[in-house]
């Protein structure tokens, strides 16, 4: 009851806490705006070297994208595929380029993150006034499809020791024992500031790592899915591994029915593949991700991406009986991914980024009637390191620790701690838990997008049946240091914002309370991390973040598109361009409203704009009434 009528409180309270925060940032700051040449790359020497697969050297023209992202750039196969070392929009400027515990500038051990998580980043349950769950949510899904470092993926740079005759890429040690990783755990991070010992740090596996590489070679972390947002959260980041995942009929996705719904394939080792699991029969999916069951509303969506791949594929089967599995497959496969680029640069990125400065920087073209033919192929589209390891990941902000499941009616029935339902997706088969939780994410508010963080993720995370859990927060300052990524003062620096001298010259984007705090972690500016200082910024008006992760947000997914030889809205080559026609009807009729109406089990109404709460200019409407793509549009009379 007392959050209820706080969280009502703070409707009014919110809009003028924003306007004075626009007073603020009144004649600052100012992001120049992209330059294509600023992100060109021209040599690659690096990407070559390293790959493990075999990547082609020339590449023939294919109308569709290939699984690992190889040959979208023609000129340089290897850009933005799976198992491709991550960019960087500033170097680290280690000397040795092998420098494995970054330090201060003064080679001092950086302070302890767990230490910098409880002081800086607390838990406060702000909930956002406008944005629902769901835009947290779709987060993940992106943060999924564009970038995995997770420490148990294993990468090889060595083509002779680390993949496989079949040209696959070996985490298997058993297989190949002489690629077992070489883990350095960090030095002991008992926590000081409150006695407790908190989590083992271990570092993110690198090419200087395993033993497969020369220790003379200098460490990269390596991304391990497409950096294109292509649905290889659905569809896989191999070919063999999409290939597992077809059904070999009518164009579709092996599906399992049971329990009144459908769910993707079972996993084969329950008790592996889903922690959270505590028996071997229960639900436990296997998806082109392999984070599929990491939260029970991540699962929901992937649920629904699957489903409506083969809502597609039934249609163009209907319509075109003369097709054959590959070809409904992969023109299903395609129209999924064009929804989903739509909805993400449409709807949903313009939440976080704001729509005039994507306009502004050419991210997105809102009322362009044919092709956008910006693809530039000197453009790279891998994953930034400071992307994937700070900018988006103070996003996890979002995240709220409580959720509740909604009736068809929107009354609640049960509500879950998300600690208890990590890697346990059983809860989607039970009692209406999918539809219940997919209204949950449409219902419910966002956290708000500040410095605090649900004591669900810093204080509890992956607890399974333990008390205590991990620090979501304290693992992402120590996957930046990981990863090399360059300090605070540089990335401003790099975005052309003011340039801090002292803590005090601080105070232009961040309180006063935020530069006493950085004072008391760090011994001099330049020591301060991106994770950390960029955190801490006040918002740029109309966005959900400061100045510097904007920056560098407004980057990545400028590259993402223009680096994208088979982004939908491009229409150079007509072997991968949808028709006019086509183009249309996903611009009119793609939405997150719809794929939840038409991917639901019983879920009939929804409100349009599924990103943003219910509201008098936001009211649930029947699914009847929402637009949606014609996919008689892809009849093929021929
Ligand atoms: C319930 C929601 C979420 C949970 C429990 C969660 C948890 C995690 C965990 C455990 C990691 C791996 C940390 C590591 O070992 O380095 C991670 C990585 C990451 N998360 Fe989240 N996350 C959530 C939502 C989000 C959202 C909403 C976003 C962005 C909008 C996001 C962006 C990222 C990114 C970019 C990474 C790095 C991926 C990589 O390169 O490995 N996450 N998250
Ligand atoms: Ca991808």
């Amino acid at each position: 009851e007392t959050s209820s009528v706080l969280s009502s409180l703070q409707i009014y309270f919110e809009p003028l806490m924003d306007y004075f925060k626009y007073i603020k940032f009144a004649e600052s700051p100012t992001i120049p705006t992209i330059t294509p040449q600023e992100l060109e790359t021209k040599t690659d020497s690096k990407t070559r070297q390293l790959s493990c697969r075999s990547t082609p050297t020339t590449c023939k023209k294919d109308p569709y994208r290939s699984f690992d992202g190889t040959c979208n750039n023609l000129e340089n196969p290897s850009w933005g595929a799976a198992i491709e070392p991550f960019a960087e929009l500033v170097n680290n400027n280690y000397a040795d380029g092998v420098h494995q515990f970054p330090e201060t500038s003064e080679n001092e051990q950086l302070p302890n993150p767990r230490a910098i998580s409880l002081l800086v980043f607390p838990s406060k349950n702000i909930t956002d006034f406008k944005w629902n769950l769901n835009t947290m949510q779709w987060g993940q899904i992106i943060a999924h499809d564009m970038s995995l470092s997770d420490r148990t993926t294993l990468l090889y740079n060595n083509p002779v020791t680390c993949c496989d005759s079949e040209g696959q890429l070996t985490s298997d040690s058993e297989k190949n024992p002489s690629c077992v990783p070489i883990i350095i755990p960090e030095k002991d991070v008992v926590n000081k500031a409150d006695g407790r010992e908190c989590m083992e740090f271990v570092r993110t596996i690198t090419t200087k790592d395993i033993g497969c590489t020369s220790s003379k070679s200098p460490s990269f972390p390596i991304n391990g899915v497409t950096a294109y947002l292509d649905l290889s959260v659905t569809y896989g980041n191999t070919k063999k591994q999409a290939d597992s995942l077809r059904e070999g009929r009518g164009g579709r996705l092996k599906v399992n029915e049971r329990n009144g719904g459908t769910w993707p394939p079972q996993a084969p080792n329950v008790l592996q593949t889903c922690s959270g699991a505590t028996t071997a029969d229960e639900p436990c999916y296997v998806a082109g991700d392999e984070r599929v069951n990491q939260n029970p509303q991540l699962t929901v969506l992937q649920v629904i991406l699957l489903k409506e791949h083969n809502r597609i594929a039934d249609v163009l089967s209907d319509i075109n009986q003369h097709w054959n599995d590959e070809k409904i497959y992969q023109t299903a496969r395609r129209i999924n991914i064009a929804i989903n680029l739509y909805i993400h640069y449409n709807e949903f990125l313009p939440i976080l980024l704001g729509k005039d400065n994507m306009v502004k920087n050419k991210l997105l073209y809102p009322n362009a009637k044919g092709y956008v033919n910006d693809y530039n192929p000197n453009v790279k589209a891998a994953v930034l390191k400071e992307f994937a390891t700070a900018a988006f990941r103070y996003f996890h902000t979002l995240i709220r620790g409580q959720l509740r499941l909604f009736k068809e009616n929107r009354l609640p029935y049960q509500s879950i701690r998300l600690s208890d339902w990590m890697n346990k997706p059983s809860i989607l088969e039970e009692n209406n838990g999918f539809d219940g939780l997919a209204i949950g994410l449409s219902f419910q508010p966002q956290a708000k997008s500040d410095q605090y963080f649900d004591i669900e993720t810093t204080q509890y995370l992956f607890k399974g049946k333990q008390t205590l859990g991990k620090d979501l927060r304290a693992i992402d300052i120590q996957r930046a240091r990981d990863h090399g990524v360059a300090n605070y003062v540089d990335l401003r620096s790099y975005c052309g914002l003011s340039i801090p001298k002292n803590f005090n010259d601080l105070c232009d984007y961040m309180s006063i309370k935020n530069v006493e705090a950085l004072k008391s972690i760090y011994k001099r500016v330049e020591d301060i991390e991106l994770t950390v200082g960029g955190s801490l910024e006040e918002h740029v008006p109309g966005t959900l973040v400061g100045p510097t992760f904007l920056c560098i947000l407004l980057r990545q997914f400028y590259i993402t598109r223009i680096g994208d030889r088979y982004f939908y809205e491009n229409g150079e080559d007509k072997e991968i361009a949808f028709t006019l026609e086509q183009l249309e009807t996903i611009r009119k009729g793609s939405s997150m409203a719809r794929l939840f109406c038409d991917n639901g089990i019983h879920i009939k109404e929804m409100q349009p704009k599924a990103f943003e709460l219910v509201s008098p200019s936001n009211n649930i409407v029947p699914c009847d009434q929402l637009p949606f793509v014609n996919l008689n549009l892809w009849k093929d009379t021929k």
